[in-house]
């Protein structure tokens, strides 16, 4: 059975390791495993404390998992399911990161059949948000990014905001957010059951095209294709795809190619294993029914 996948967001400090405590505890006391796999920046762990003896962690310290450590969070996920028995996996990104970049990597192509991804949670803090005005724009870009990808946004530290301060940094959220849904907390606590049902609210699986939804689609190529019918696809679809990522079954190759497209730029890598030909697209506004037909078309 695959493995439900959450992954943990917000601005540093926001209250993401409160967050998954209360996580942890209602996720036993239902009596599902969890696991967690941990990011921080810090070369030493401080929050991994917070997690008890008998929760499978990972730790990843010393950079951010969103850029440096990409290639290394594909063998802690992969040393996570050889090695241990767990229900579900809550990955905590450092503050800093960009929680599109670490959706990608659960969606490779190597974990399409085992993990099952059920969104971005995303902890804002009130006190910040109300003064984000003192912060760099590039910290407020990436506190917005945080806020606009997530599928629930725990707006946090509400006990430091006045009613009516309350009131604007909801709709503050929708604004950014109007997909999402949005819980008013303090001290993080958010019922289990709010989490575990937002799946359909998820916007990485069939998500229906608003104009900031990113959607995820996985296709199984079932026979080989021919490389220029492969190129001109990629081709014909840059537009709304952001990342592509995959195990092409090339026409001639021994084993499926794999293929990385990232901001324009393509690259192929020839295979040496026969690895599943699951790929995986990665964009806005696309027409799911069309890309998978029209994948599956190239099957010759
Ligand atoms: N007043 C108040 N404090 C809170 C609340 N939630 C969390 N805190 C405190 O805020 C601090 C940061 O909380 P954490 O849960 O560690 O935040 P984090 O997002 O994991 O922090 P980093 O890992 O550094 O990014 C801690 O001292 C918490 O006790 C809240 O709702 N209200």
């Amino acid at each position: 059975m695959k493995k439900d996948v959450y992954i943990l967001s917000g601005f540093l400090g926001s209250g993401k390791t409160t967050l998954l405590k209360g996580l942890l505890e209602s996720l036993k006391a239902e009596g599902t495993k969890p696991a967690v796999l941990m990011n921080e920046l810090g070369s030493v762990s401080i929050d991994s404390d917070q997690v008890d003896e008998d929760t499978a962690l990972r730790e990843m310290l010393d950079g951010c998992i969103c850029c440096t450590l990409s290639d290394k969070l594909e063998s802690q996920l992969q040393d996570l399911l050889i090695k241990e028995d767990f229900g579900v996996l809550v990955i905590e990104t450092t503050g800093a990161a960009h929680p599109v970049e670490v959706v990608d990597s659960i969606l490779s192509p190597l974990f399409a059949d085992r993990f099952h991804f059920k969104g971005i949670l995303t902890v804002v803090d009130g006190l910040q948000w109300k003064e984000r005005g003192s912060f760099s724009p590039s910290v407020l870009h990436l506190m917005r990014e945080q806020i606009r990808h997530a599928s629930f946004l725990v707006a946090n530290k509400v006990d430091l905001l006045t009613e009516m301060e309350q009131g604007t940094f909801a709709y503050d959220l929708q604004q950014l957010n109007p997909g999402a849904s949005i819980y008013l907390t303090s001290h993080s606590k958010v019922p289990v059951g709010a989490i575990t049902s937002m799946t359909k609210k998820d916007h990485y699986e069939g998500g229906q095209g608003h104009t900031l939804t990113l959607q995820a689609i996985v296709h199984t190529f079932e026979a080989e294709v021919s490389g220029e019918d492969f190129e001109q696809w990629v081709h014909a679809h840059q537009e709304s795809i952001y990342r592509m990522k995959g195990y092409i079954p090339l026409q001639g190759r021994k084993y499926p190619t794999l293929f990385q497209y990232s901001y324009g730029m393509p690259l192929y890598m020839p295979g040496d294993m026969n690895y599943p030909t699951n790929f995986v697209v990665i964009g806005e506004g696309m027409d799911r029914e069309r890309i998978i037909s029209s994948l599956k078309s190239l099957e010759g």
